[in-house]
């Protein structure tokens, strides 16, 4: 650990003193599980506490930056709000990226999500927490339940002084309170017992009484934040401020000594305190924890973007981060912290809930994602139509579905802000996503619960500095283009089969043709930007994808042949096709 700008704390201009820079680096032990990410900000969470304690804390990636010096301002007007701020657990900034190709070609600027889902949200219980970008309440990250609303002064409760503290939810320091938080039931039970329990440590700490009840209070609270008895002292500092009368000497030490290997074992960190542990997506499990208990988030979107950062531009990378945001998904509908059957009964609204499992159910749709692609190749070569002869009821229910669909699609895309051409790329990246890195998860994620096969967080790829945007145009091979490159290729096949067999066979056969090959030429056309990331800066394909077309087509052409050999089933039927050959 490395103290910079200032050991001994300087000042600016007016006197006051300057805030320093805290470098942290974590001990690893072979062997240990670190909880990458989630556990490198439990260690962080805690240094702080023990250095400086503030009360808000700003979470950014070691790849983004700050980008407009008035956002944490933004935050604060929010977090410091006399009526709604106490109830707020994190305030969220959109994520925005430089270095992005001019048409996003791999949609990595999320602009549907970013603009249109998460303002969604925020008039809902707020938006889900993305990893980067966002100021939290220190408070809310120790896994305390929201503050219920005070009654309106009319109702106040006048029973002073004996159960004031414990109907009211007030704190008073040193008195004493009885515990009679079995008369009370949920969440007011649940707080009530940790405003006792702070008492009782309070005191505890300050020398002040040392009764049976106040040592189980610290044994418990140990149970929960570890054996640190300075931290603990800072949780129980709403309002924040580094601990009174200790040295940094003796600070620094107390910070070394949270972020030790072991100091997390037998508590509650990464379980219900600080980042939850769990799933590669660690953030997504961090917000909803706090969604559960009762606490609201709020989306901020200044004009200026508050934080920039990279984004993976090549295919193959941007590939694999999504391959991690859905197996991160999949860990957590998988897991007792999935939002189908986790958190009944406390704060998470219902819609909040909905929309909790809307974000991890979605890799499941790879598979009805897949079936949809792999039909319009299947009708062409087969000579079969997709789509059933429909009664005009059904037709009408078919058309109502198709034009309430898009009516959404456009309002959300005005309300929201959003460009056709944004919308398109997110069409096509679902789509291409879908049917590799969706599959993939969940795959993955069934091996995890089933086998126990463990699964990597592994940090993606970011895009270099070179204006050039050579890294967009690099081809590295991973296994994720297999399924998109095959449905691809059947369609393209698909095509082709077609629009030959409609040749040989006349005029008639162009009608049905245009039906199948409307649904081919659909998922080809979503498909566009894969193809174009294999062309590369050449526009040639790779050798790979050659050999790989042509073992396809191979396969499916003597599959053809064995199925539809091109006789009918009494034998070869010879007639007339009215050239003269002599
Ligand atoms: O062992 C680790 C691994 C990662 N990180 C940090 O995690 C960040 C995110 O990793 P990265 O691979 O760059 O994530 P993204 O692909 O950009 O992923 C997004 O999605 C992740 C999972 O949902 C979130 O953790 C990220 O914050 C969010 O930006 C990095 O910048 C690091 O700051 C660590 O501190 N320790």
């Amino acid at each position: 650990m490395q103290v910079f700008l200032g050991q001994n704390g300087d000042r600016d201009v007016e006197g006051n003193e300057l805030p320093r820079l805290v470098y942290v680096s974590r001990k690893k032990r072979p062997g240990f599980d670190h909880h990458k990410k989630a556990g490198a900000m439990n260690a962080l969470v805690r240094v702080s506490a023990v250095i400086t304690n503030a009360p808000y804390l700003l979470n950014v990636n070691c790849d983004h930056y700050i980008n407009n010096s008035k956002a944490l301002r933004e935050a604060m007007c929010f977090m410091m709000d006399p009526i709604s701020g106490k109830k707020i657990c994190y305030v969220q900034f959109p994520q925005r990226f430089d270095r992005i190709d001019r048409h996003d070609r791999y949609s990595n600027c999320n602009v549907v999500f970013f603009d249109i889902n998460m303002k969604g949200l925020d008039g809902k219980q707020g938006p889900i927490y993305v990893g980067t970008g966002c100021v939290f309440r220190r408070q809310a990250l120790y896994g305390y339940d929201a503050p219920i609303k005070k009654k309106p002064p009319g109702k106040t409760c006048n029973c002073w002084p004996k159960w004031c503290c414990l109907c009211c939810g007030s704190r008073k320091r040193g008195r004493k309170i009885k515990s009679d938080e079995q008369k009370k039931t949920g969440r007011n039970r649940e707080a009530s017992k940790q405003i006792h329990a702070l008492e009782n440590i309070e005191e505890g700490i300050e020398g002040i009484d040392n009764e049976k009840s106040s040592l189980m209070s610290r044994l418990k609270f140990k149970k929960k934040f570890g054996q640190s008895p300075v931290f603990i002292a800072t949780t129980l500092m709403e309002e924040g401020g580094a601990p009174k009368g200790a040295t940094t000497a003796s600070l620094l030490k107390e910070a070394i000594h949270v972020i030790s290997c072991g100091y997390e074992d037998k508590t509650e960190w990464g379980k219900e305190v600080g980042w939850i542990y769990g799933s590669v997506t660690e953030d997504i499990l961090t917000g909803f924890k706090m969604h559960c208990l009762g606490w609201r988030s709020v989306y901020c979107v200044p004009k200026r973007p508050a934080f920039k950062g990279s984004a993976p531009i090549n295919l193959s990378d941007r590939l694999h981060q999504v391959l991690r945001w859905a197996l991160g998904k999949v860990e957590i509908l998988l897991s007792r912290h999935c939002p189908i059957w986790y958190g009944y009964g406390c704060g998470l609204k219902w819609l909040e809930r909905f929309s909790y499992i809307n974000s991890v159910v979605y890799p499941l749709t790879s598979i009805p994602l897949i079936a949809y692609c792999t039909l319009p190749a299947v009708c062409l070569l087969t000579g079969k139509f997709i789509v059933p002869e429909m009664s005009n009821y059904a037709s009408l229910i078919f058309m109502a579905l198709f034009i309430s669909i898009a009516a959404t699609g456009i309002l959300e895309m005005r309300w929201g802000g959003v460009g056709i051409h944004d919308w398109w790329r997110n069409e096509q990246f679902w789509v291409i996503g879908g049917v590799s890195c969706h599959l993939f998860a969940l795959f993955q994620g069934l091996l995890k619960v089933l086998a126990g096969v463990s699964t990597n967080f592994t940090v993606t790829s970011k895009a270099g500095d070179d204006g050039e945007f050579s890294e967009l145009y690099l081809f590295k091979w991973t296994s994720l283009l297999i399924p998109p490159l095959t449905l691809l290729i059947l369609n393209i096949i698909g095509v082709i089969v077609g629009v030959s067999d409609a040749i040989t066979n006349g005029y008639e056969s162009w009608g049905p043709l245009f039906g199948k090959l409307f649904f081919a030429l659909w998922v080809i056309v979503h498909m566009y930007p894969f193809l174009k990331g294999f062309m590369g800066k050449q526009d040639r394909l790779p050798t790979i994808i050659i050999v790989w077309a042509i073992l396809l087509a191979s396969i499916l052409t003597l599959l053809w042949v064995r199925i539809n050999p091109f006789i009918s089933k009494d034998g070869i039927v010879q007639e007339v096709c009215g050239l003269d050959c002599n």
